[in-house]
C-alpha cells in the first residue's frame, strides 16, 4: 500500500497483516514514509531477492514486524536472516504454476515462521491469478501457511470449499491484493469490508 490515508482507513478493518512492497519494479513500490499501525496488525515488508542490508534498513525505517520473501531466497539466506533478525517474522513465498515439490520446504522450516503460496506469473507477485489449490493436498510441512494469488470477492465459494478440505488444515491466513484495488497500491476499502463480512458469514474468520 502506498497512500497513507488509504493505509489508515484499511487499518480500521483490523487485518492481521498489512503488506508494503519494497521491490522497485512493482507499481506498488513504497518510497514514502508509512504510518504507525495498531499493535494488532503485523506491518509486513515484501522483498524480492533484496540484500540483507536493504531489508534491515526497511525494517528499521518502517518498524516492520514481518518480512515476506518473494524471490529465490535460499535456505542459507533465510538462515542468516534468522540469526540477525530477532523479533521479525519471516514468511517465505513459493509461487505455484501447476504442480509443486513440497519436499523443498523441509530445509527452510527451521528458519522461517510461515510459508506463503502464490501463483506463478509474469511478475514476482500481484499477478491476480489463482493457482489450483488442490496441489496443497500434498503439503506435508509443519509450518502454517498463507494462501495467496488472485483471491477476490468471487473466490468466496471456492474458499469455503477449500477450508472444508484436509489440505487447508495448516492454512492460517489468506492474502489479498490486486483484486481489491482501485489503482496499484490503493485498496478498495468498501470491497474489503464486504469481503470481510462475507467471510464472517460463512465462519471463515
Ligand atoms: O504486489 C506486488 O506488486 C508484488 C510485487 C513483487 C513481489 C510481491 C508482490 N506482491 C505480494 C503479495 O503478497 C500479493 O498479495 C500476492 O502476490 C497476491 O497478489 P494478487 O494475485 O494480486 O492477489
Amino acid at each position: 500500500m502506498r497512500d497513507n490515508d488509504n493505509i489508515l482507513e484499511l487499518s480500521k478493518l483490523n487485518p492481521d497483516y498489512m503488506g508494503f512492497i519494497f521491490y522497485d519494479k512493482s507499481s506498488r513500490y513504497v518510497t514514502q514514509t508509512t504510518p504507525t499501525l495498531p499493535d494488532s496488525i503485523m506491518k509486513t515488508g515484501v522483498f524480492v531477492n533484496s540484500p540483507v542490508e536493504f531489508i534491515i534498513d526497511r525494517i528499521d525505517t518502517h518498524q516492520l514486524r514481518a518480512i515476506q520473501l518473494h524471490g529465490n531466497e535460499s535456505v542459507e539466506f533465510c538462515k542468516y536472516l534468522k540469526t540477525v533478525l530477532h523479533n521479525t517474522q519471516i514468511i517465505k513465498v513459493f509461487s505455484i504454476k501447476d504442480d509443486f515439490d513440497f519436499t523443498k520446504l523441509t530445509a527452510y522450516e527451521p528458519y522461517v515462521d510461515y510459508f506463503l503460496f502464490d501463483t506463478k506469473g509474469k511478475l514476482p507477485g500481484g499477478n491476480g491469478y489463482t493457482f489450483d489449490w488442490s496441489v496443497l493436498k500434498n503439503y506435508n510441512a509443519t509450518k502454517p501457511y498463507f494462501l495467496s494469488g488472485g483471491i477476490g470477492i468471487e473466490s468466496l465459494l471456492n474458499l469455503k470449499d477449500f477450508f472444508n478440505l484436509p489440505a487447508s488444515e495448516k492454512c492460517i491466513a489468506i492474502d489479498v491484493n490486486s483484486k481489491f484495488e482501485t489503482a496499484p497500491g490503493l485498496k478498495n476499502i468498501e470491497l474489503l469490508k464486504k469481503f470481510k463480512t462475507e467471510l464472517a458469514a460463512v465462519n471463515l474468520i
